[in-house]
């Protein structure tokens, strides 16, 4: 016999599940964006391109939103395992967009009070942190293709991802000095991390000076060179397909804690990790590749998640 308290909890289940398939269904119809290019080359590979050629990818305020928008939608969607980013046109990005800077510094001006102008100040900073801060955030590992120069927060940006590539022209600049400003959208905070040299994160960010492809690669902010873009963006597809094939539960489980053993200490990643596995390792994932690995069992396809 069921209790009221259990008929009451089936209810609840039921209600979740709808909601949940609704949101799903509404996530995987990809919404149209002004200065991004999103396609799907393979299955489970989503491809996400900055795309304001005659502007040289440069990051307007319409972009910022669409970035942030992008990456969650995609966290979502069980159709996409992987996004592969890159720069649509000359290059990567040439940072943040320089007329949209000016128009807020207008904004500002029109404030009298202090108070006021912070406030406007801190609403932008934290809708751009979030945007960049969505690559990181999102379940499915991105991979980074640059191609020409990246420049002030194309550099938030490729350090809030997962896996870096460049093309043999790469530069990239940690520019914002030049304009005046500290870095206020993850690259103080992220380049020390994927940089193992104190010393090179401050000479780049204190002098804005550039760092080529060969440097970048010595340094570890890069992992792979490549002769131009089109075998990059190549490369970084076919990478994608692998991680694709893969368990999505092994594989997020793995991004999510490796960001945040990176913020903790071992203790705390290892306890982390043990919370996560109690769930991860009950799924069918984990039964069904135990027995494949045991079996020399090839192509095992693993059901959406
Ligand atoms: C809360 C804030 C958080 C974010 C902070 C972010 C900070 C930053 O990103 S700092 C870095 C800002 N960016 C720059 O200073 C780079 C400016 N651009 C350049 O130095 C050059 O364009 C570049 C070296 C990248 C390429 O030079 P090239 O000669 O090949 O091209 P150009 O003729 O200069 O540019 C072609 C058209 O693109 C427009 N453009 C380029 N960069 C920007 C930009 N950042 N913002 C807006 N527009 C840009 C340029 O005006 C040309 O347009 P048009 O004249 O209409 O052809």
């Amino acid at each position: 016999m069921i209790s009221r308290n259990s008929r009451s909890l089936i209810r609840m289940y039921k209600a979740f599940n709808d909601n949940s398939f609704k949101a799903v269904k509404m996530s995987s119809s990809a919404p149209e964006y002004e200065t991004l290019k999103v396609t799907n080359p393979k299955e489970f590979v989503y491809h996400v391109e900055l795309c304001r050629p005659d502007k040289l990818n440069a990051m307007n305020n319409t972009m910022w939103l669409e970035i942030g928008k992008c990456f969650n939608t995609l966290d979502w969607d069980e159709n996409c395992r992987v996004i592969v980013l890159s720069g649509a046109g000359k290059i990567f990005t040439a940072g943040i967009d320089l007329i949209d800077a000016a128009e807020m510094g207008a904004k500002l001006g029109d404030l009298n009070d202090i108070a006021r102008r912070a406030k406007l100040l801190r609403q932008f900073i934290t809708q751009y942190q979030n945007s960049i801060t969505s690559l990181e955030t999102c379940k499915k590992p991105v991979i980074t293709a640059v191609h020409s120069a990246c420049v002030g927060g194309g550099v938030d940006l490729i350090t809030a991802a997962d896996i870096r590539y460049c093309s043999k022209d790469a530069w990239f600049q940690v520019k914002e000095v030049d304009i005046g400003m500290a870095a206020d959208v993850g690259t103080l905070q992220r380049l020390p991390r994927v940089i193992g040299s104190d010393s090179l994160v401050r000479e780049l960010c204190y002098t804005a000076r550039k760092l080529f492809a060969d440097e970048a690669l010595s340094s570890g902010l890069i992992s792979r060179v490549f002769e131009d873009k089109e075998s990059m963006v190549q490369e970084a597809i076919s990478t994608a397909q692998v991680i694709a094939s893969k368990s999505p539960v092994a594989v997020q489980g793995t991004k999510a804690n490796l960001v945040y053993s990176r913020d903790h200490t071992v203790q705390e990643g290892l306890d982390h990790i043990s919370q996560w596995n109690q769930m991860a390792m009950q799924s069918d994932d984990f039964a069904e590749a135990t027995v494949a690995a045991a079996t020399k069992q090839k192509n095992v396809v693993y059901a959406k998640l």
